[in-house]
């Protein structure tokens, strides 16, 4: 995909809304807290690309996860997450640090986006592994990319400039355990 890509809500620029230009507190999307996955295969990462029926960002490149449930943490909510989206077999990955926090205003009506990025070492599902251990669920397709192939205008909205970053190295892909 080209231009601003897929997001959430209407097709904007993409960019992210100045505070002053965001209007009263009525009517603006819901503020979500999502934890996703920075899934590592060793020289490549495993993404997702959201259902073609999905309500907002259909067909638009992600990460693996889903918002926090009510008082649940954020490996615990990635943990249930790959799982839900993956099968049982990715709940034994192990999930490391944090790799950045994101912070995203998606076009009205979408939703404010937090985003917890945590490290996932899939290191044992290199090669074409993951194909066989992953299930994924209906209408999402999981895709494999290496590092300076990832097609940035794919991704959501919020993603962009830290995916960028991971392409160009400046954020570790894997730092081991914490
Ligand atoms: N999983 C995931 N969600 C992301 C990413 N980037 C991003 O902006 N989001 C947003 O974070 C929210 C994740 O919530 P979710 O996965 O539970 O919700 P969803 O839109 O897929 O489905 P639902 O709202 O129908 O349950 C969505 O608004 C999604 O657009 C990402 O890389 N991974």
């Amino acid at each position: 995909m080209t231009g601003s890509g897929p997001g959430p809500g209407p097709e904007h620029a993409g960019t992210q809304a100045e505070p002053e230009e965001r209007g009263p507190a009525i009517g603006r999307g819901p503020r979500l807290v999502v934890a996703a996955g920075l899934v590592w295969l060793g020289s490549q990462l495993l993404v997702q690309r959201r259902s073609k029926t999905a309500r907002h960002g259909a067909g638009a490149l992600e990460l693996p996860g889903g918002k926090l449930e009510r008082g649940e943490g954020p490996r615990a909510a990635l943990a249930r997450e790959l799982g839900e989206e993956w099968g049982p077999q990715a709940t034994e990955l192990t999930i490391g640090s944090v790799a950045d926090v994101l912070h995203h205003v998606y076009p009205s009506p979408g939703p404010e986006v937090i985003l917890i990025v945590l490290r996932v070492d899939a290191r044992a599902w290199s090669g074409q592994r993951w194909r066989e251990r992953i299930e994924p669920e209906p209408g999402v397709e999981v895709v494999a990319f290496e590092l300076d192939e990832l097609p940035l205008d794919e991704f959501l909205a919020a993603d962009r400039p830290f995916m960028a970053a991971v392409r160009d190295g400046r954020v570790a892909a894997w730092m081991g355990q914490c």
